[in-house]
């Protein structure tokens, strides 16, 4: 039998063997929303062998489906970040989070902020961040977390730069962060009505975006600008696997800083995992500063995780209305309207994304940018 197979009948054998046992045994059903605590979360409560071991058995197959299912680079991100899970807990309790939420579940982020003198933004992404499974600080990119705990009043870039080690660890993991969506980006954007033109990849790192592409769209010169201290990592990247575009003069690796005005006359400039490390005002002067040197026709690509809301709603409420059958045959990706009692965000499933927001919070004092209702650190 295949695993899949196996896995889900011992999971509808186990779930259908608690409805039973809950039915025989006169309990009430079970609710993720009741405000009542259900006897079978009680310590003192004992199972039946056949329910204990249903039980048991079924969060077995959920755990073993988790493993089966999980594309391994989520698994490893979320265990890095896996100490935000406790950070999150700790603060949630110890500014008193957790008391308002016990008196008033309904409170907004905005009243409970307000009740509590925090900031809006870190309260949303801290409580979105635990809702999938310090704190009264400034909001100024240089005292974060991370200044704090390396002890340095320098900026986690400025930091990479006297710890070249450091740098080019780190820059190796944004590196495969990238990698782990690029297939779908590569699928899902219509690229080739880019062509031909000038490409700037703005913080571009590697370089790995840009040479994707430009196996892509053989008309387009790709520009790729970060940081002095990270160019001799692009070149050897990019000479690595494209010397011969190199040569023909279609891959360019050059230093830029994009706080000063772009020097460069492009049809494209993209910014793949940048704005999310910056401030709304720093996000601004950086995209003044490249749109001085754009023409009308220039195109500004913006490349980031965009967080859904947590929580559930009706379908209505969300607007769109597909369920999986709707997708067979489809190779155009739209996003599947989560059934009831699965969370808009798909719970469990967005959190690596939320990792993330809770990471750039912690060491930008940034965030990850939402499409509907965003809460914004104020400059
Ligand atoms: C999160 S990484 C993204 C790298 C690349 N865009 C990608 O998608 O793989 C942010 C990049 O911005 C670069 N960066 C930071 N400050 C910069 C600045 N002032 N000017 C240019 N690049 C900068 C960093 O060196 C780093 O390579």
């Amino acid at each position: 039998m295949q695993e899949l197979d196996a896995l889900q009948a011992a999971l509808n054998k186990a779930l259908d063997t608690i409805r039973e046992e809950l039915s025989i045994q006169g309990l009430p059903e079970l609710s993720s929303t009741a405000e009542e605590q259900h006897p079978l979360d009680d310590p003192t409560f004992l199972s039946s062998p056949r329910l204990f071991e249903a039980r048991r058995l079924a969060l077995s197959c959920v755990g073993q489906l988790h493993n089966l299912l999980q594309v391994p680079y989520e698994k490893v991100v979320e265990q890095s970040f896996a100490v935000y899970d406790t950070a999150c807990l700790n603060i949630v309790v110890n500014t008193g989070i957790l008391d308002r939420l016990a008196e008033s579940s309904t409170l907004s982020v905005s009243a409970l902020s307000k009740a509590l003198d925090l900031h809006p933004v870190k309260v949303a992404t801290v409580l979105r961040y635990l809702a999938t499974q310090e704190f009264k600080l400034s909001t100024l990119s240089v005292k974060t977390a991370f200044q704090l705990s390396h002890d340095t009043v320098l900026s986690l870039f400025d930091y990479l730069k006297c710890h070249p080690s450091e740098l080019e660890q780190w820059s190796k993991s944004v590196r495969s962060l990238g990698t782990a969506s690029e297939m779908a980006l590569i699928n899902d954007y219509p690229w080739e009505s880019l062509e031909p033109g000038v490409f700037v990849d703005c913080g571009g790192g590697h370089g790995q975006l840009s040479i994707l592409l430009s196996r892509k769209l053989k008309n387009t010169i790709f520009v790729i600008q970060d940081l002095p201290e990270v160019i001799p990592i692009a070149e050897k990247n990019v000479r690595h696997d494209c010397a011969d575009l190199c040569e023909q003069g279609r891959l360019i690796i050059e230093a830029h800083d994009f706080f000063q005005v772009q020097p460069r006359k492009a049809e494209v400039y993209v910014f793949r995992y940048i704005l999310h490390n910056w401030s709304n005002l720093n996000c601004v002067t950086i995209l003044k500063n490249t749109a001085r040197a754009a023409h009308p026709q220039s195109r500004f690509l913006i490349i980031e995780f965009i967080p859904q809301r947590s929580g559930f709603t009706t379908k209505e409420q969300n607007g769109i209305d597909s369920a999986l059958d709707d997708f067979i045959g489809v190779t155009e990706y739209r996003p599947l309207t989560p059934p009831p009692f699965v969370p808009l965000n798909f719970g469990s499933n967005a959190k690596m994304h939320s990792a993330l927001g809770v990471h750039m919070m912690g060491v930008f004092n940034a965030a990850e940018r939402y499409l509907v209702n965003p809460p914004r650190m104020e400059d």
